[in-house]
């Protein structure tokens, strides 16, 4: 490889590599198996070993994946929380040891070998023996404080036991992971499926998820468990050796690992680290790994750490368990915005615990880049995620004369369930990213039953019990067309809606309708914002349907909206600047008279804009833009959106905005900062917005005051040097009032 290729290979990997983390840590939906993942990133740091001159500090490879979000207070950890160095193969756990010989000079080291958890990493600190606070990862040097959602785990001790044998010290940062069991985590899918939501990958990624909620009664109703295995800052320095801490948890009333094994030197090491992969399925959480560590902790802090991850621990990551089986065909299924997504029918075959028959294929691209057609011998993976996934295929055991895939043909050039058109096109929502065949036909019963249940979910309007099979059915029987038929629906239809099959009848029943009946009146009463999103909208997502709900009175103007008509006005004159180019020598402007006029129409437009925004906003909202607009606007215009609109209009139903008036603080924007004593951030929030005011989570010279509480951190540094208005709650409340 040249040094040219090196460095645009290494950009691309950067690239790809944090795109990676930001699903991973911050959204809890990762796109690719944790192996995938890792390959990536040890392609990365070879070439940046090999081509030094390209190294950055700032690499995904020298830095701690951050997961902290918006909404958390930050909180810096006393002592640093690292990665670990991590290796899937067994030559780079023997050379972790032999550097640690050579760096403390000696060949006597003891060690001990953990289980490895998958779950996300929290600390808890102690000060006195008692519980104050939890914290995230974060970007190592602080997180975000959970305090509020850890403390629904019910095995956290708020006071740590003492004793003659387990002294409590003053203060502990006590390091471990939350995760979910395999149990809770079917029972919340379970909950998922009958609400017709979308199911979780995997209990990592919602555990993650979860912990990083706002709401913590939404936190309770999900039971996450934890367990420490390692020490953070600890004052007096009580803790001698790793075996010594995992005692003391124990004696502290703190849930730690099932197990560990003493190891002397490195071949006991490695025999721990294959029994540990004997046992670890039967512990309560999932584990990707183990983690070997120097168990003297004399010896940890003489060896140290990097920036990113200590020199005295490596992981060793178990690949994960795979499967080679048959290939028997590819069915197609179609989701609620009629994207046909392929699903790999194989024969069956154990893994991991269970008998897998599908595995999931992603989509065309995926099949045609990894080569996989019908008949072919693949191996399959399942790595924590619930939905396996096809790997690879062996293209020198395929039988002769196998067609490469072709989605469309394989369908037959029509929807595999409604028989309506198909077409490829650009998606970008949650069901898919890229490009994608899907089904044209809006009424296309797939289509219909996905939007039910879409229409039914928490996120939207929460009529529980009605999503996956009860939408279906509804749709298969024509009680429902549209969303909103469900209000049409008897009691009495829906009591004996019947789920299985003539010979073995399972009615939907009397309490389950009973219940529906009395969500899907209570829904009326939603605001406008709410009824957007469950209408399924094109491009319309939750925060896009929260901007409209706040600046439509209801749906009646919001089909007319000015506002939208500005945003498509102003972005014609856009595209209108774009075609011509910008002026220059080369390039002198056509005509004045028009460049003139187009600055006119401009300025014109943006006063416009900025008056239908209450003359809070100059310009265009950030979660409405000409894309959101023209299909908001096409889809109201629409047979379907008009349809919806008359039935809407016949029940009834006329939802209202929550629009946002020019108020006291109108053009002025807010920051935020620590905990205020009495309001909650949303509750400060929501005053600032209802006055009309916005809120920004960082600090510039537009902002007109900084509403800090305490342990306010460096966003209020920053308005001391920019000269900013700092005020507390109490001058904040009076300026509520007036
Ligand atoms: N699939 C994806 O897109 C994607 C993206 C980013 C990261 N990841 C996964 O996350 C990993 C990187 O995450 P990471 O930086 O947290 O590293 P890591 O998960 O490989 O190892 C470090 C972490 O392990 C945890 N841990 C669990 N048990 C432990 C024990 N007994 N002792 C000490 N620590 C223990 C700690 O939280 C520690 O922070 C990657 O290797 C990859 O597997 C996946
Ligand atoms: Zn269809």
């Amino acid at each position: 490889m040249t040094p040219a290729e090196a460095q645009k290979r290494i950009a691309e990997l950067r690239a790809e590599v944090s795109r990676h983390d930001e699903r991973y840590y911050r959204q809890a939906k990762p796109e690719i198996s944790d192996f995938e993942y890792d390959a990536l990133k040890k392609e990365l740091a070879d070439l940046e070993g090999q081509f030094p001159q390209f190294a950055r500090a700032d690499s995904p490879t020298q830095l701690v994946g951050d997961d902290r979000v918006q909404g958390f207070k930050e909180v810096a950890h006393r002592q640093k929380m690292l990665s670990l160095d991590n290796t899937y193969n067994e030559e780079e756990v023997r050379a972790f040891h032999t550097r640690l010989v050579k760096l403390l000079g000696r060949d006597d080291l003891r060690y001990t070998v953990e289980p490895k958890i998958d779950g996300l990493a929290v600390s808890l600190t102690y000060e006195q023996g008692r519980f104050v606070r939890a914290v995230t990862r974060g970007k190592g040097d602080k997180g975000d404080d959970v305090t509020a959602n850890v403390l629904t785990i019910a095995s956290i001790p708020r006071e740590l036991k003492g004793g003659a044998q387990a002294k409590v010290p003053d203060i502990v940062e006590i390091r471990g992971e939350i995760y979910l069991t395999a149990a809770e985590f079917e029972r919340i899918n379970a909950e998922r499926a009958a609400a017709g939501e979308e199911l979780f990958a995997n209990p990592r990624n919602t555990a993650a998820g979860t912990i990083k909620q706002l709401d913590s009664t939404e936190v309770a109703k999900r039971k996450l468990s934890i367990v420490l295995y390692s020490l953070g800052h600890c004052e007096p320095r009580v803790v001698e050796s790793q075996a010594d801490l995992h005692g003391r948890l124990q004696a502290w009333g703190l849930p730690g690992v099932e197990r560990i094994w003493h190891a002397q030197g490195i071949d006991e090491a490695w025999a721990a680290i294959n029994a540990l992969d004997q046992l670890r399925r039967s512990f309560a959480y999932g584990t990707d790994g183990a983690v070997v560590k120097l168990n003297d902790m004399a010896l940890q802090r003489e060896v140290g750490s990097t920036d990113k991850a200590p020199r005295w621990a490596i992981a060793y990551k178990y690949k994960p368990d795979t499967a080679r089986t048959r290939l028997k065909a590819i069915t197609i299924q179609v989701g609620k915005t009629g994207i046909l997504s392929p699903v790999a029918e194989l024969e069956p075959v154990f893994l991991a615990g269970s008998t897998i028959a599908r595995a999931t294929l992603h989509n065309e691209e995926e099949i045609r880049r990894k080569d996989i057609r019908v008949g072919d011998l693949v191996e399959i993976e399942k790595a924590g995620e619930v939905i396996p996934a096809v790997l690879k295929s062996f293209p020198e055991e395929r039988p002769a004369g196998a067609p490469e895939f072709d989605l469309p043909a394989a369908v037959g050039h029509k929807c595999p369930v409604c028989g309506g058109k198909i077409a490829k096109l650009e998606v970008a929502d949650e069901e898919a990213q890229g490009v994608a065949w899907k089904c044209q036909n809006y009424d296309c019963s797939a289509q219909r039953a996905g939007r039910l249940g879409f229409f039914c979910s928490r996120r939207a309007l929460a009529i529980d019990g009605v999503g996956g099979v009860v939408a279906a059915k509804l749709v298969e029987l024509g009680h429902v067309q549209d969303p909103p038929d469900l209000y049409e629906v008897a009691l009495e239809t829906l009591a004996t809606l019947n789920l299985g099959t003539a010979e073995e009848p399972r009615v939907f029943g009397e309490k389950n309708a009973t219940k529906v009946v009395a969500a899907r009146e209570a829904a009326r009463a939603l605001p406008l914002e709410k009824w957007l999103y469950a209408l399924s909208v094109p491009d319309v997502g939750e925060s896009t349907a929260r901007e409209l709900g706040r600046r439509h009175r209801s749906f009646a103007e919001l089909t007319d909206s000015k506002l939208l008509q500005a945003v498509l006005r102003r972005d014609a004159l856009e595209l209108e600047r774009e075609r011509d180019g910008p002026a220059s020598k080369k390039n002198p402007p056509k005509d004045e008279v028009d460049k003139e006029r187009r600055k006119a129409r401009r300025v014109e437009i943006d006063a416009e804009l900025t008056a239908l925004n209450g003359g809070i906003l100059a310009g265009i909202p950030s979660d409405i833009g000409p894309a959101v607009a023209a299909s908001t606007v096409d889809f109201f215009t629409s047979e379907p959106g008009r349809r919806l609109l008359g039935k809407l209009a016949k029940l009834g139903i006329d939802p209202q905005g929550t629009v946002v008036t020019a108020g006291r603080f109108t053009g002025k924007t807010f920051v935020l900062t620590g905990t205020l004593p009495t309001l909650k951030r949303e509750e400060a929030e929501q005053k600032i917005l209802a006055a009309g005011g916005k809120v920004s989570g960082s600090v510039s010279k537009k902002t007109a005051y900084v509403l800090a509480g305490e342990e306010a951190g460096s966003k209020l540094e920053k308005a001391k040097e920019l000269g900013v208005a700092i005020i507390d709650e109490a001058e904040f409340l009076k300026m509520v009032q007036g």
